[in-house]
């Protein structure tokens, strides 16, 4: 089978709700509004948006927990309504925050059950519970019952779990949420490792610092709509996202006051004695700004150089200050 992706298009899907409450006139919510997502294997794909953009119903869609209202997924050319189950053998969903194995079955007879429903044949299942349990490293507690793991322990059993079927694609809502950060740091390495081996990634998190540090691509998404896409360099770029240039000055002379309003710098008293300098700007800024001090005369004696976040970028585009669609090429 060819690893042509997920390919999402003109995706609804709408909820029926009663307004105020049980006995109150039925209306409909719309939690995704027409999206198209492209997620090819071998690369980590974001998907963002603030509290009910409609992230957790796609993913869920993608898994083939709920029907889409219309539109269609398609994965490795197999559509997820009509191929429901050839596609689930080739997806697994690892959700935070949501119980996902049987807390009275131990860490390996829960592996064991779930590698059953996918179909994993025994001789190869036994193996495999063996690798996952050290991965996440619930060895010495394979058989032990998951009512006695803490909540951490729980959470890298879910992710052994969705790790049995060896997915092709692998589709992560917050998988970090309530994880130690050794452990964290250790599962986004493993999706790191995946995705390089050829594994195709869906990503939500809230982290954004963690979906700087592993996406190629990211979607934003408002009201299950599309906003906007790209890399996460791309997106800080098209929102004008600033970093910050602090430069720290035993004393401003005159002409270095001049450089500092030629840049726009403001002026704050620093800890130890002296001026710090500093400037909302693109990162390739500090450079000049130290070139013209020091040209000026004065002295510079430390300079710090923070970057734009990608989490400026998306609050840039959730909030409206940039109005979207943006359109990247
Ligand atoms: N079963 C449901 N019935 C009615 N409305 C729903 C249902 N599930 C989700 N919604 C609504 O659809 C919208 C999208 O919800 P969804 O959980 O997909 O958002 P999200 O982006 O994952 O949010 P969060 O970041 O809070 O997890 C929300 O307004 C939510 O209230």
């Amino acid at each position: 089978m060819p690893d042509t992706g997920i390919e999402v298009r003109d995706l609804h899907k709408e909820f029926p709700v009663r307004d105020r409450g049980l006995f109150g006139p039925r209306t409909t919510k719309t939690a995704v509004n027409g999206l198209d997502l492209d997620i090819p294997a071998g690369r980590i794909t974001g998907l963002l948006g603030l509290n009910g953009a409609g992230k957790t119903t796609t993913i869920k869609i993608l898994a083939t927990l709920l029907r889409p209202t219309s539109g269609t997924v398609r994965v490795d050319d197999l559509d997820s309504v009509a191929d429901a189950r050839a596609v689930r053998r080739r997806i697994n969903l690892i959700a935070g925050g949501e119980r996902m194995v049987y807390t009275r079955m131990t860490g390996r007879e829960n592996l064991w059950y779930f590698g059953q429903l996918y179909d994993v044949p025994k001789r190869e299942l036994r193996a495999r519970i063996d690798e996952l349990l050290s991965l996440v490293g619930l060895t010495q507690a394979a058989d032990t019952m998951v009512e006695r793991y803490s909540r951490g322990m729980t959470q890298r059993l879910a992710i052994a779990r969705g790790l049995i079927n060896d997915p092709a694609y692998l589709l992560l809502d917050e998988p970090t949420l309530g994880l130690d950060a050794p452990i964290a740091r250790d599962l986004r390495r493993v999706v790191a490792r995946l995705a390089a081996e050829g594994t195709g990634v869906l990503l939500t998190s809230h982290y954004l610092a963690e979906v700087e540090e592993l996406c190629a691509h990211v979607y934003v998404i408002a009201d299950g709509r599309h906003l906007a896409a790209g890399s996460p360099a791309e997106l800080k770029t098209a929102t004008g996202s600033l970093g910050t240039v602090r430069v720290t000055v035993p004393q401003v002379p005159p002409a270095v006051a001049e450089v500092a309003t030629r840049f726009g710098a403001t002026r704050t008293p620093a800890d130890g004695g002296g001026e710090i300098l500093t400037l909302r700007s693109p990162d390739h800024m500090a450079g000049p700004l130290a070139a013209a001090i020091v040209g000026a005369g004065g002295a510079i004696t430390a300079l710090e150089i923070k970057e734009a976040s990608l989490e400026d970028a998306i609050l840039a585009l959730t909030d409206g200050t940039v109005p979207g669609p943006v359109v990247l090429a």
